[in-house]
């Protein structure tokens, strides 16, 4: 495998055929997986460690929030999967996140990044108010990933355009992963704060998790490799 790929497409798929199709096309070397809420709920277990059997690394994108002993069990049980990357909400908290990060422990050099998702990359002011936050989706962010690091994870899910301000605030080692990556032909969709893959590292992302504009694609290696190679050098 390289070192780092740092794509990571997100396998939204409905079930295991469709996602395996796609899979058995891609290399471990150009990117690692993503496997979310949908096509675990179908698949489960059996699916992540299908994609380790590949040799693909895979970030568990659950998202899970809830009470500090319901989530650290979570998250143990990510690490008994041998799962490279787990997230859990930086909403739910410190005492939350810190049981996360006390948990894993245990699990010495093998264990999972753990990351904390700050505010999701398809909301804006208007979502934020909605919910009754308010301050820009950029100040949310910064507060949230500050708690983050404060409670010693790995990193954060932010949208791409927070980068820059994240990497000067907490330095390279704390991980910025960045969904809501379009290329320019790319639709949009439900997210609201984008960038294009070689503008979001050099903002200063660690990883660009990219699902529809390969996934949806005509052809998605060739997508692939087109990302591949806009980011390819930097
Ligand atoms: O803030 C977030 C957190 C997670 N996601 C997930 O990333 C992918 C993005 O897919 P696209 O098709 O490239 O939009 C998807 O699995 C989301 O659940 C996110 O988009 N934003």
């Amino acid at each position: 495998m390289q070192k780092d790929p740092k794509i990571i497409v997100a396998l939204d798929f409905p079930s295991e055929e469709p996602a395996l199709a796609l899979v058995d096309s891609l290399n471990p070397e150009l990117c690692r997986l993503k496997v979310g809420k949908e096509l675990f709920t179908r698949s489960g277990p059996a699916l992540v460690k299908s994609l380790q059997a590949r040799g693909f690394e895979v970030f568990l994108d659950l998202k899970f929030h809830d009470i500090p002993n319901t989530t650290s069990a979570a998250v143990a049980a990510a690490a008994d999967l041998g799962v490279w990357m787990v997230n859990v909400h930086a909403s739910g908290g410190a005492r939350m996140m810190e049981a996360c990060r006390t948990r894993l422990e245990s699990f010495g050099a093998d264990r999972p990044l753990l990351i904390a998702v700050t505010v999701l990359t398809s909301m804006g002011d208007d979502d934020l108010r909605g919910i009754g936050i308010d301050v820009s989706p950029a100040e949310q962010v910064s507060r949230l990933a500050a708690l983050t690091a404060d409670c010693g994870l790995d990193g954060v899910v932010c949208s791409a355009q927070e980068a820059p301000k994240l990497k000067a605030e907490h330095g390279s080692g704390f991980r910025l992963v960045t969904p809501g990556i379009r290329p320019l032909t790319a639709d949009k969709g439900d997210q609201q704060r984008i960038m294009t893959p070689a503008d979001a590292l050099r903002a200063g992302s660690d990883y660009l998790v990219i699902g529809r504009p390969v996934t949806q694609a005509a052809d998605p290696l060739a997508a692939l490799e087109a990302i591949h190679a806009e980011v390819a050098g930097l």
